[in-house]
């Protein structure tokens, strides 16, 4: 039944990607919608419209429609996924009419969050949608051996989830899902800044901080830098200089969440594999895995080797598409 599925789809909080059988990834972009508020109709999507959030008039909403790796605006979602098909169809000359699709979903979401899923897909017109563990595929993307009998550690740091999961014989074994990713970390660093500074930075910004001074909880040399806000008191914009010494403080709380959910995973693991996991590591997927340090960080934690993915914002992505060639085997591990 799914020997013909085209595209694989990476439904992501902050980014969609998708891939297309014959030409690999073809879509990369924010998850993010500009809406004319009174008509409803959408006027942009992905990079052109993440640029407008927090500067569009009054008229015009840029909405992020998933929240926490689920559907938080199904409306929305549906028109973003049949818009970005679109684009692509148009981009590279890819026919996206009635494909058959393979999409993830977090193992931490209800059957109700995967039919929402599923439906907005099949409103644009694909034939076929089947619905793959986000984990699973993050770990084919990230290239291990999932279908043999070994087992593997797989853990994806995405915008609203990370994820983390035992993955042996081609199906999840245990998995972890918490509902903290990159949107918790920069609203960790909005809180700090308005609390410390009295200034109040946008979503952007946060994120940008993050990017550029954000550390896993390693010692490192301070860096700083300067950002732009609006002073709470006086109303005006103001500049402030931040270190990376106290982002890493401000970023404690969710990176220990993170972190609870990959010990709670190997606690749990059964004791056959773990010989396993001390000889293969954990491998980090998802854009969290980019954070600085990260890697020095985990190692230190959990006694195990850790590696970071070659390219861990297209993993999932990835391993959708690869997924299409491999899901025979896949149904049959998780019969
Ligand atoms: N260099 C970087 N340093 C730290 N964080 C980064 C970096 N690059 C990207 N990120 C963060 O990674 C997150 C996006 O990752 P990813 O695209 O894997 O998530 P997603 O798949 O959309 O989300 P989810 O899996 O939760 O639905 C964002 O929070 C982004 O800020």
């Amino acid at each position: 039944m799914f020997a013909n599925a085209e595209i694989g789809i990476d439904l992501g909080t902050a980014n969609l990607l998708i891939y297309s059988k014959s030409k690999g990834v073809v879509f990369n972009e924010p998850s993010v919608v500009a809406v004319d508020s009174k008509s409803g109709n959408v006027l942009a999507v992905g990079h052109e419209a993440k640029e407008m959030i927090g500067k569009t008039p009054a008229n015009i909403t840029s909405i992020r429609p998933l929240k926490d790796g689920v559907i938080a605006d199904y409306e929305v979602t549906s028109q973003m996924l049949s818009e970005m098909l679109k684009k692509v169809s148009k981009r590279v000359g890819v026919s996206m009419r009635k494909p058959n699709v393979i999409i993830c979903a977090p193992t931490g979401s209800t059957s109700v969050e995967r039919r929402a899923i599923e439906n907005a897909v099949k409103e644009y017109g694909a034939k076929h949608v089947h619905i793959i563990e986000e984990p699973l595929a993050a770990a084919i993307g990230a290239g291990l051996p999932v279908d043999e009998p070994v087992s593997n550690v797989v853990v994806d740091i995405g915008g609203g989830t990370s994820e983390v999961a035992i993955i042996s014989f081609g199906g999840v074994v245990s998995a972890q899902s918490v509902r903290v990713g990159g949107d918790h970390i920069d609203a960790a660093i909005i809180q700090y800044v308005r609390k410390n500074y009295n200034v109040l930075i946008g979503e952007r910004t946060a994120e940008t901080i993050k990017m550029e001074i954000g550390y896993a909880l390693v010692e490192h040399e301070p860096v700083i830098i300067e950002v732009r806000g609006r002073d709470l008191v006086a109303g005006l914009p103001k500049t402030i200089t931040l270190d990376s010494k106290e982002i890493q403080e401000a970023i404690r709380e969710p990176l220990e969440n993170i972190l609870e959910a990959i010990k709670s995973t190997l606690e749990n693991c059964p004791p056959e594999l773990s010989g396993d996991i001390v000889d293969q590591g954990i491998t980090v997927t998802g854009g969290g895995a980019l954070l600085k340090g990260m890697s020095d960080w985990l190692t230190g934690e959990v006694d195990v080797p850790v590696h970071i993915a070659e390219n861990p914002l297209e993993c999932v992505a990835i391993g959708t598409g690869k997924s299409l060639q491999m899901i025979h085997k896949l149904q049959k591990a998780s019969k």
